[in-house]
């Protein structure tokens, strides 16, 4: 043991040297914001049956700290806390609107040697119940509100839409697709549409993705090569956002954007600051996640990723030394 004495283990790093008081500051102003909107906080377990995020979240025992518990079952540290809430909000057996927030940590195993920790420190809101235009708009606000009150400069919203890539999953039907999104990756994604015959409206959509990232006028331009009704419905349901933000001239469009968690059904929303190549928050409309319960209710919600957002604001402020 003598060898560790006066070490951290890698999945610790830089969990061991977040700035207390910084982070209490603006867990403070989330909370404040939270509780004026009516979001009643909570405090969840850490430790939760391992099966529940292998079928939600498809995590398996490369992704999530596992142990087996006194009673034989498999069980793990808290990996998100968008399901847990799902879970209590289905026990609450009700249908009416809820609001909740929350602030703690979430454990995730981490690529080796990415400096990235396992122990991600997470403050955030979900609002079930309320689906649609109504529900996307809440938690937008919301979004924008408390970037605005925690005051980082130069923000940058983006914007994706996870029924936009499930339809093209279905109609492109084919697994690399997810990759060449994420990547937009345009030179793979020009051999990948040769190689798969693609052609008229679904090559030409394609072949412009990878560069389709941009403002509202770049999106609405792409309304004018899909004639597809879903892939349509999606992009106006984004346009719908961008008309009643308040940060209209620092909201990007992503159509590449892949799902970061496969319960996103609708919207989603990532936020970062320019100090930061890590999403600062993110969060998403997921219709389906409460019928893995019992229950088929819409819901949102959002999460800052502190840890980031943290090494943002440092980094900003030595910028401005
Ligand atoms: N739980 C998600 C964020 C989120 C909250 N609500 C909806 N999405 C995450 O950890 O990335």
């Amino acid at each position: 043991m003598e060898e560790f004495k006066y070490l951290i283990p890698e999945e610790s790093t830089d969990a061991a040297s977040l700035d207390a008081t910084k982070l209490r500051s603006i867990e403070s102003q989330l909370r404040s914001l939270f509780q004026s909107h009516g979001y009643e906080e909570l405090m969840l377990p850490t430790f939760e049956y391992a099966n529940l995020y292998q079928e939600i979240r498809n995590d398996n025992e490369e992704s999530m700290f596992e142990f087996v518990n006194g009673e034989g079952k498999l069980i793990t540290l808290r990996a998100d806390f968008t399901v847990p809430i799902a879970r209590l909000y289905n026990n609450a057996h009700t249908s009416a609107t809820r609001r909740y927030s929350y602030f703690g940590k979430v454990y995730r195993i981490q690529e080796r040697h990415k400096g990235r920790s396992s122990e991600l420190y997470q403050g955030g809101m979900e609002l079930l119940g309320k689906g649609g235009y109504e529900g996307d708009a809440e938690c937008l606000a919301l979004v924008e509100a408390s970037m605005k009150s925690i005051g980082i400069t130069n923000p940058k919203l983006e914007l994706g839409h996870a029924k936009f890539f499930h339809r093209l999953e279905t109609l492109v039907q084919d697994d690399r697709l997810r990759y060449i999104l994420d990547k937009k990756a345009n030179s793979r994604m020009k051999s990948f549409v040769e190689e798969k015959g693609f052609t008229g409206s679904l090559k030409e959509l394609l072949l412009k993705l990878p560069y389709s990232f941009g403002d509202i006028e770049d999106l609405k331009k792409m309304k004018d090569i899909i004639d597809d009704d879903i892939l349509l419905e999606a992009i106006d349901e984004m346009i719908a956002m961008y008309d009643i933000s308040t940060m209209k001239e620092d909201m990007v469009f992503d159509l590449c954007m892949v799902p970061t968690q496969n319960y996103y059904t609708g919207i989603m929303i990532k936020g970062y600051s320019y100090y930061s190549a890590y999403a600062i928050l993110s969060g998403g409309r997921y219709d389906k996640l409460l019928s893995y319960f019992d229950k088929e209710v819409p819901a949102i919600g959002f999460s800052y990723h502190l840890n980031t957002l943290l090494e943002a604001l440092s980094k900003e402020d030595e910028a401005n030394d």
